[in-house]
């Protein structure tokens, strides 16, 4: 028997979603989005199997409903769906990046007998819509299950047996836990990040030059400034009671920043800094981190020609990689080429491709 799927919300979560569902045995994708443009591009994309201008009639054939829709507006939709008439094991989840008002409503749905599990896969990217998604996005990330207590095992399986194809780590965690956790990792940095480039902007005023000067570090702590604003004005706001506890433990710590430097001592700064690296050094990399890369540092000598030569090497090969950057490493040399792949393995035969080929010095993050 055929499983029928129907994702609402077609952007970058749920195109990507869609799409490693796709491989899944024995089963049709539907999708639907508010928007005519994103249908449209979603069916030249094919990104579902079928992309459906009525919600109301897919819903009422789907085994398995997932929604990829800003966390307002999936708490809108849940709200409705109370209503509508769906098949008797259905199972509904999400994919939003809050827990706690989502799970509320997924009580809500229970007591009228329909299954809701929530989800939360933590891999993601600034940018967002239907031509961002692609099918690998989750591979090796964690993706979160919050379950209500009570949720029958089966149920919670029969999920996992479709997300498995998104090729994530699925994890359980009570969504109280979820919350409180993301807020540390994920949602205060947008709001850091968001904070320093209003920094950089309202320094602009007196000094113009300030932007032309934003090289590698600025751009690296402020990248997901750029992401969806939409996206995170609702995240912020399901989970604000977090964030104003991060904020106060933010501002604590900068008024011990605020204390060291006025000491000058210049141990207790060093060991500020030595203190974070030990920690930053050891977080887990392509375990499930968020945004993962997976990028290769060629140490390029200086000559024209030496970017199309590496990339040559690598077309000849048919290794596709998804991005190319020149960073100034050191003032001595040119510069270390950075190209990023989709996955491990491509990064692996890159660099079994340029070791065989030439004399570059490579190195990976
Ligand atoms: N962007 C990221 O890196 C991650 C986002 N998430 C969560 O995934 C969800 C989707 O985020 P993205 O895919 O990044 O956003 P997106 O903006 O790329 O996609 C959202 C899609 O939902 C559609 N949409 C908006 N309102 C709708 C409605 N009322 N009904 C039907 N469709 C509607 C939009 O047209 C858009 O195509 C959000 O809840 C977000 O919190 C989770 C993990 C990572
Ligand atoms: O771009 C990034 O690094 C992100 O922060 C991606 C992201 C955004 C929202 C989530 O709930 C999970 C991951």
């Amino acid at each position: 028997m055929t499983r029928n799927v129907l994702v609402i919300g077609l952007g970058l979560i749920g195109g990507s979603i869609a799409l490693s569902c796709q491989k899944a045995p024995n089963t049709k994708i539907y999708g639907f989005d508010l928007y005519e443009k994103t249908r449209q591009q979603a069916r030249e994309l094919s990104i579902v199997h079928e992309v459906v201008d009525d919600v109301l009639q897919a819903a009422s054939i789907a085994d398995v409903i997932i929604f990829g829709t800003p966390v307002n507006a999936t708490l809108d939709w849940l709200e409705k769906m109370k209503e509508w008439p769906l098949k008797d094991n259905v199972i509904v989840t999400d994919t939003g990046s809050t827990k706690g008002l989502i799970m509320q409503k997924g009580k809500e749905l229970s007591e009228k007998g329909i299954a809701f599990i929530g989800g939360h896969p933590m891999a993601g990217s600034h940018k967002s819509g239907v031509q961002a998604a692609k099918t690998h996005l989750f591979e090796n990330a964690y993706y979160i299950l919050t379950p209500l207590e009570h949720e029958k095992e089966e149920r919670i399986k029969e999920l996992e047996d479709l997300l498995k194809f998104t090729l994530a780590k699925i994890v359980r965690i009570d969504a109280s836990k979820h919350d409180h956790m993301t807020a540390v990792v994920s949602h205060f940095p947008h709001i850091v990040a968001a904070s320093l480039v209003h920094q950089l902007d309202s320094e602009q005023q007196s000094y113009p030059m300030t932007s032309m000067l934003a090289a590698g570090g600025f751009r690296d702590v402020t990248r997901i400034a750029s992401s969806n604003p939409l996206m995170w004005k609702d995240i912020v706001l399901q989970n604000r009671e977090e964030l104003l506890n991060q904020l106060n433990s933010w501002q604590d710590e900068m008024n011990r920043v605020k204390s060291i430097l006025l000491s000058s001592e210049e141990e207790t700064i060093e060991q500020y800094f030595a203190a974070a690296k030990e920690v930053r050094d050891k977080l887990p990399i392509n375990t499930g981190a968020f945004y993962t890369t997976y990028d290769l540092y060629v140490d390029i000598p200086d000559y024209p020609g030496v970017i199309s030569e590496v990339t040559g090497y690598l077309a000849e090969e048919q290794i596709s990689i998804t991005n190319l950057r020149v960073v100034e490493a050191r003032e001595d040399v040119f510069g270390i080429l950075v190209i990023s792949f989709q996955n491990a393995d491509d990064r692996e035969n890159a660099q079994k491709c340029l070791s065989k080929r030439a004399k570059y010095e490579l190195y990976m993050s």
